[in-house]
């Protein structure tokens, strides 16, 4: 049988940390190596299969350089100022990562793309297969629905997420704009108040709603004359995002350096 992929997990006690761990700990190809948290948190010490009623041999620790000394990769899911950090330690002890934290700017962005010169870099804003169907499914709506329809995204998310919009109404956006041969940063219109006049052809709309416990819905709407196209997805739990986060991780194990995202882990690049 072959060594599992031990996987490091940054976030631990966070929404989508405790869900990898359950993810991690449930698949027998993969291994709790560690489990960040920031220091201060009440939950550096414990027991992280505690989130899930198991017990590990694993203590929750803010010292990320120690944690990751022997992890094959580190899954990510926490806030850009601190994934930064994360990925500087990764470079520096040759682990890979899989990052699906959202809200980066493009520096950000730019950081990631240089360190993944020297390690292996998963990064999608969504880590779902049915996303990243529907992704494709855009890809073709959009080549045929080249004109004579307007763009509008709509993401709903629960009270607690900090960005907007969503990562993955970005990127349905720029799969949109790249298929009409547009660019999204020229066309992007966030929202809407007040007398807006008519609206302009070449624009994406987006619009966001936040509210309770709602998991993550998005729907990109092709609206024509006396029709409309919809397509969408809707998550009623994260354990898909913690799946994909997992696959990912097996991914990268298998490369030295790289960025790639979730369309190459699944096969569906072209
Ligand atoms: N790519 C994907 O498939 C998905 C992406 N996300 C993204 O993942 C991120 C996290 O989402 P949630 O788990 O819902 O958030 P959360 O707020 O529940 O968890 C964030 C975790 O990061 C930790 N953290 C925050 N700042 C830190 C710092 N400076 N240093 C160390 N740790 C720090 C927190 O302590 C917490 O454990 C968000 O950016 C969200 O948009 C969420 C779900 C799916
Ligand atoms: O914060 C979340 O919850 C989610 N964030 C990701 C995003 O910004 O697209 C993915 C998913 O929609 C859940």
């Amino acid at each position: 049988m072959s060594v599992p992929v031990k996987i490091a997990i940054a976030g631990a006690s966070g929404r989508m940390g405790r869900m990898l761990i359950e993810a991690v700990l449930r698949d027998p190809a993969t291994e709790l190596h560690a489990a960040f948290e920031r220091a201060g948190s009440e939950f550096v010490g414990r027991d992280p299969g505690e989130f899930v009623g198991q017990t590990t041999s694993v203590r929750i620790t803010s010292d990320v350089a120690a944690g990751l000394q022997g992890a094959h990769c580190l899954i990510d899911f926490t806030r850009p100022e601190a994934t930064l950090v994360h990925l500087a330690a990764c470079q520096a002890a040759g682990v890979g990562m899989v990052i699906g934290t959202t809200g980066f700017e493009d520096a950000g962005k730019a950081a990631l793309a240089a360190a993944a010169k020297t390690i292996p870099v998963v990064f999608a804003p969504n880590m779902s297969v049915g996303v990243n169907v529907t992704f494709k499914l855009l890809e073709i709506a959009a080549g045929i629905l080249n004109s004579g329809y307007d763009v509008e995204i709509v993401e709903a998310h629960h009270r607690h997420k900090v960005d907007a919009p969503s990562g993955t109404a970005l990127r349905m956006g720029e799969v949109v704009a790249d298929a009409l041969g547009r660019n999204l940063k020229d066309v992007a219109v966030y929202g809407r108040e007040g007398v807006t006049g008519e609206r302009d052809e070449t624009t994406i709309g987006f619009a966001t709603v936040r509210g309770g416990d709602i998991v993550g819905d998005h729907v990109v709407m092709f609206c024509g004359t006396g029709e409309r196209v919809e397509i969408g997805h809707k998550a009623s739990s994260r354990m898909p995002y913690a799946l994909g986060s997992v696959r990912a991780a097996k991914f990268i194990r298998e490369r030295a350096n790289g960025l790639f995202d979730m369309q190459d882990v699944l096969g569906l690049r072209g």
